[in-house]
């Protein structure tokens, strides 16, 4: 991985702020793609430790800068530890931006590959995610950084 690309996929503070932050003049908005309760997928249930055929929250969205997707995302909630968050009430507003200012906020190892999103055609150079606990709120949160982001930025192509 370029050092460019390793700035971005392991930095582990928010992304959106740093989304907002390099996007400049750009205007920064988290398109909904879908939410909805389904099952997750196989690879994400053993990540967050969940029986395979659990239902949890699952949340897709596109960060855009300027109506520009860089990243896609797709969050996995399992729902044992969703106690009155209205994740559903989120819409358009990052989750990143309620999350970092949860007390207690704890984020696990990130996991990088190269895999892309199964739910968005665009293609990209890296994909990440991790696991954020917060008491008993768990979230898998997964991101795949795009082609266009590394085209508007001037970045390496992997
Ligand atoms: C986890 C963060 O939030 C971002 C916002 C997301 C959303 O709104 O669904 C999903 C993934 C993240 O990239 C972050 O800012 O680091």
């Amino acid at each position: 991985m370029s050092a460019a690309w390793w700035q971005w996929v392991a930095s582990r503070d928010s992304l959106t702020a740093r989304l907002v932050s390099a996007g400049g003049q750009r205007a920064f908005r988290v398109r909904l793609l879908d939410q909805r309760l389904g099952r997750p997928r196989r690879d994400e249930a053993l990540a967050l430790g969940l029986p395979p055929a659990r239902h949890a929250w699952l949340r897709e969205v596109a960060l855009c800068l300027d109506e520009r997707p860089w990243v896609v995302a797709r969050s996995v909630v399992p729902l044992s530890g969703l106690h009155g968050q209205r994740l559903d009430r989120l819409g358009e507003r990052s989750l990143g931006s309620w999350l970092f200012r949860q007390p207690d906020l704890e984020r696990g190892p990130l996991e990088v590959s190269a895999d892309p999103a199964p739910f968005h055609a665009a293609s990209g150079p890296w994909a990440r995610r991790s696991l954020f606990r917060h008491r008993r709120f768990a979230v898998l949160v997964q991101e795949f950084f795009l082609d266009r982001m590394a085209d508007d930025l001037g970045l390496p192509s992997r």
